[in-house]
């Protein structure tokens, strides 16, 4: 098949000229009158192999168009087109990472070789990033896609968490990608090279009481044999607790205790006469502090388990990650399943792409790609490729400020529980005091004026009650 080759120039007669060359080589052309419509059609396709970019455009010159290609990470090829009097620009433009240059007016065969000279560039490019993908089980941050804002943030702390040992905790819906953001996390750590165990803490909700099997150390503490063994094989590395929200509270107790003695005395805590060094990482599709609030998470253990905490966004609020996402998943399943003649996605299909709600996250985005990859039958994914997608599940439009009202409403403290019974008073007081404890970020005397009683009366109330008022202090 063909390279395409995008030709972008203000002047139509050079394009045109450019456009007769291009195709007498036997390329395939895209053109662009600009440099915002060029970084329009390099963010939405990914079928173009070499840019050839006149310097001198009104909307967006040459060189911001590069700047943008090198902030995006996008390596596709450039050659730029100065005139006489930007020779001098030419080597500027080569820092920013520009491949090649042709002198206007551009002549055919400087053209032919340039062309072909970046087309070798190009390929090897993809070669590389193939055998990454195919190789790689596992993503580097710099691998993740983040061209929207959101993950651009969400990369920004993870490669701070990453320097540091201490404990993290990546929350998000599910299929967002944050095992994946904790496994390149581990990958830029001074641990990398160490295990990286994952605890299923679901799991312990499917497990009958014979197959768990609770064991005293030898420091009088009561553990779960598959937590002791975990910990033990994580020992150097990071133990994943993989939605740590589901761990029933007792063994959460029996965690914290394990954690807390290995944080605070590491020389005591062996296993099997090894001292134990792991670092903990956690997620969770549960806002895990609500759940504390309730009352329905181990307080002690979200103190130790958060010491920094990530929010992954969802993907459709991550509109500008797609079409990137799209094309991975698109360039790593037409790998593996040898259909290599597949390479893009049609505007149609991104754009439908890009309407999707996506309750799934970036996994309901991969396995779409991948059913399409197999559905499909020509060079392009298209719209039909993704008839398996439920129309109906479309984008939702931002909550207007009374949806927000009424929202936060809900999530306030109520005396009626689910089933419409009344609960008890002493219920609903504890459930008031965490309320306005979260909201007052634990400051006591705010919270003290709130509920109309003196500071006093309250802690005695959260004693009462055995509120962790640590918990929710600023962090
Ligand atoms: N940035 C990304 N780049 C490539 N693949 C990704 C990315 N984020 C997620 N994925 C893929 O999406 C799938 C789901 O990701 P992951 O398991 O990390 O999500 P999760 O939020 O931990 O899921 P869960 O909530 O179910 O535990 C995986 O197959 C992963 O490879």
């Amino acid at each position: 098949m063909s390279a395409r080759i995008l030709i972008v120039d203000d002047d139509p007669i050079q394009r045109r000229n450019l456009e007769m060359m291009v195709l007498r080589l036997g390329y395939k052309t895209i053109l662009a009158d600009g440099g915002i419509s060029a970084l329009t059609i390099l963010n939405q396709r990914k079928d173009i192999s070499v840019v050839l970019l006149d310097l001198s455009m009104p909307d967006l010159g040459g060189k911001a168009v590069l700047e943008n290609l090198q902030n995006a990470g996008n390596t596709v090829p450039v050659i730029v087109l100065p005139q006489d009097q930007e020779i001098g620009k030419v080597g500027d433009t080569l820092k920013l990472g520009a491949l090649d240059f042709i002198p206007k007016p551009a002549m055919f065969e400087r053209v032919s070789v340039s062309l072909l000279n970046a087309l070798r560039v190009n390929a090897l490019t993809q070669e590389i990033y193939r055998a990454r993908l195919a190789g790689q089980p596992r993503l580097q941050l710099r691998d993740l896609v983040c061209h929207s804002a959101e993950m651009e943030s969400v990369i920004k702390q993870a490669r701070h968490v990453a320097q540091m040992d201490s404990a993290i905790l990546l929350e998000g819906e599910m299929g967002c990608g944050k095992e994946t953001l904790a496994r390149a996390i581990h990958l830029a750590s001074k641990r990398q090279g160490a295990p990286f165990i994952v605890l299923d803490c679901q799991s312990f909700q499917t497990r009958r009481s014979q197959d768990t099997i609770t064991r005293n150390t030898r420091r009088g503490q009561q553990i779960e044999s598959c937590i002791e063994e975990d910990l033990a094989k994580a020992n150097g590395g990071v133990l994943l607790l993989r939605n740590v929200s589901e761990l029933p509270i007792k063994v959460q107790k029996q965690l914290y205790a394990h954690i807390c003695i290995m944080h605070h005395n590491p020389s005591s805590y062996t296993i099997d006469d090894n001292a134990l060094d792991i670092r903990v990482i956690a997620t969770s599709i549960k806002p895990l502090r609500d759940l504390v609030l309730k009352g329905k998470f181990c307080a002690e253990l979200y103190e130790l388990i958060s010491d920094s905490v990530i929010s992954l966004p969802p993907l459709r609020l991550r509109n500008r990650d797609i079409p990137a996402l799209a094309h991975m998943f698109l360039l790593k399943f037409a790998l593996e399943e040898r259909l290599s003649h597949i390479t893009g996605i049609s505007p149609q299909a991104m754009a439908l792409l890009k309407e999707h709600g996506w309750p799934g996250n970036v996994r309901e985005l991969k396995n779409a790609i991948h059913r399409a990859v197999l559905l499909c039958n020509g060079g392009e994914l298209t719209v039909e490729d993704f008839r398996h997608l439920d129309p109906s599940v479309k984008k939702k439009t931002p909550l207007s400020s009374l949806e927000r009202q009424l929202e936060a409403l809900l999530k306030a403290p109520c005396g009626i529980d689910q089933d419409g019974n009344v609960k008890s008073l002493p219920a609903v007081e504890a459930e008031l005091i965490r309320y306005a404890l979260n909201r007052h970020e634990g400051q006591i005397s705010k919270v003290a004026r709130q509920l109309g009683i003196g500071r006093t009366t309250l802690y005695r109330k959260i004693k009462e009650y055995g509120i962790d008022v640590a918990a929710f202090a600023k962090k």
